[in-house]
């Protein structure tokens, strides 16, 4: 733990990484608070994804310190490691079992977490009963818990989407373009929907939407050529004469 890190939930610093000689990731900075919400917003080949990817541990830096709670070493763990250490990823595209009811995914994640050896003996307690009733709360899909996954819109697997990833209680939950090709009703009520998620846990959100960046109001991190470009509110950010450049001039 350095000093710097000390207190932190996430604790990015001189980041990089090359793909054939390319710097997808170039000293790469970033600090996240515990119970911060972040957006994180740039150009297409920004390393947005690069970023996710090496804090979940499915790309290992080439330099750089990655660390959790202030101390510890992302870089040093697997994929799996990470995920059970309470780190969540959303991916762009849903992957619900659409062939199973919106409870009984929601049910199935909650399964996730206890192991299959609890599961195969497992009777669903009230506790749980009462989580997933919550999940499916926070999820707008209260109403919809007996239907088949597959008939819910793209917006609504995404939600359920993230109700499973809160199932697994994660300490840091990592967006990926949550808002893509959703309706605009869709895309507002997401923001409601994530902002409600922040007061219990730590979000990344990776966006490339400005009107529901604006919606979270949350600090915003502009990446540009594998590093921090800018760091601010969306106003200030936005207004930043370096941010317009890279958004205009391509
Ligand atoms: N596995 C890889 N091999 C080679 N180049 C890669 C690899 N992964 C990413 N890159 C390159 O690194 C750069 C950053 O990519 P990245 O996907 O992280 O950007 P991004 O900000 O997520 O972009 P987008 O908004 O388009 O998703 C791009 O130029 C990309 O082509």
């Amino acid at each position: 733990m350095s000093d710097k890190s000390e207190g932190t939930l996430l604790y990015l610093d001189g980041v990089s990484k090359s793909f054939d000689g390319f710097k997808a990731i170039n000293g790469l900075s970033l600090v996240l608070e515990p119970g911060e919400m972040r957006a994180i917003i740039g150009p297409n080949g920004a390393g947005k994804t690069t970023m996710m990817d090496i804090i979940t541990g499915k790309t290992k830096p080439d330099v750089g310190d990655v660390l959790f709670e202030g101390s510890v070493d992302l870089t040093a763990m697997d994929e799996a490691s990470i995920a059970n250490l309470g780190i969540g990823r959303k991916f762009q595209k849903p992957t619900v079992f659409e062939s199973h009811t919106i409870e009984d995914n929601i049910a199935l994640a909650l399964k996730a977490k206890r192991g299959p050896w609890a599961t195969l003996f497992h009777r669903r307690t009230a506790a749980e009963a009462a989580r997933i009733d919550e999940l499916l709360a926070i999820t707008r899909l209260a109403d919809k818990r007996h239907m088949l996954a597959a008939r819910l819109s793209h917006g609504q697997k995404q939600w359920l989407e993230i109700g499973m990833l809160l199932a697994q209680e994660p300490r840091l939950l990592l967006v990926d373009e949550p808002a893509a090709g959703m309706t605009d009703a869709e895309t507002a009520e997401t923001a409601i929907l994530l902002k409600e998620i922040a007061k219990t846990q730590s979000v990344v959100v990776v966006e490339h939407d400005m009107t529901f960046v604006r919606d979270l109001g949350v600090k915003v991190t502009v990446l540009h050529e594998g590093s921090v470009l800018a760091e601010g509110s969306l106003d200030a950010v936005s207004s930043n004469p370096k941010v317009v450049e890279v958004y205009l001039g391509r």
